[in-house]
C-alpha cells in the first residue's frame, strides 16, 4: 500500500485534564501515516494527483488549534476524521505524542487506525 508520511508535525494548543493545562499551549508532536496511491502524481509527475503533505499540515494544525482540547485521544480522532472526510484518504494511522506530560519518560502517546469503512463505527 501506497503512503504519504508526516512525522513530528509539531502542534502548539492548549491541551489537557487539569486546571493549569489550560492557560497554557504545550507541544504536541503528531505521525501521519495515509494510504494514497502514489502512482499517478509519479506517473505524471503532477501536483494534481499528490496527496500534499503541506496542505494537510496546515489543516491539521489550524483543526487543532481551533479550541482546547482535554485529551490527546480527542486530538487524534479529530485528525483522523479530517483526514478520512476532508481529503478523503482511505486509511489513517494518527499518533500524537505529548512528549512533556510525564517528567520521567520522553514522550507518552496514544495511537489510533481508521478507514472510510470503520470511521463510523463505535
Ligand atoms: N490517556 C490519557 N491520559 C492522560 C491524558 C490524556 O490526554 N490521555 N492527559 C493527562 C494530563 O493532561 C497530563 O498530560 C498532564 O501532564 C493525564 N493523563
Amino acid at each position: 500500500m501506497d503512503k504519504v508520511l508526516i512525522r513530528g508535525l509539531e502542534i502548539n494548543t492548549v491541551i489537557g485534564v487539569y486546571d493549569w493545562e489550560k492557560t497554557i499551549e504545550q507541544r504536541l508532536l503528531v505521525d501521519l501515516d495515509m494510504a494514497w496511491d502514489n502512482r499517478q502524481a509519479a506517473a505524471t509527475d503532477d501536483y494534481q494527483y499528490a496527496l500534499c503533505y503541506e496542505t494537510v499540515s496546515n489543516r491539521v494544525i489550524e483543526k487543532i488549534t481551533e479550541k482546547p482540547i482535554e485529551l490527546i485521544e480527542t486530538v487524534a480522532e479529530m485528525i483522523a476524521t479530517t483526514l478520512l472526510e476532508e481529503f478523503n484518504v482511505s486509511w489513517v494511522k494518527v499518533v500524537v505524542n505529548k512528549p512533556g506530560a510525564v517528567k520521567q519518560a520522553q514522550s507518552v502517546a496514544v495511537e489510533i487506525e481508521r478507514s472510510q469503512s470503520a470511521s463510523q463505527a463505535s
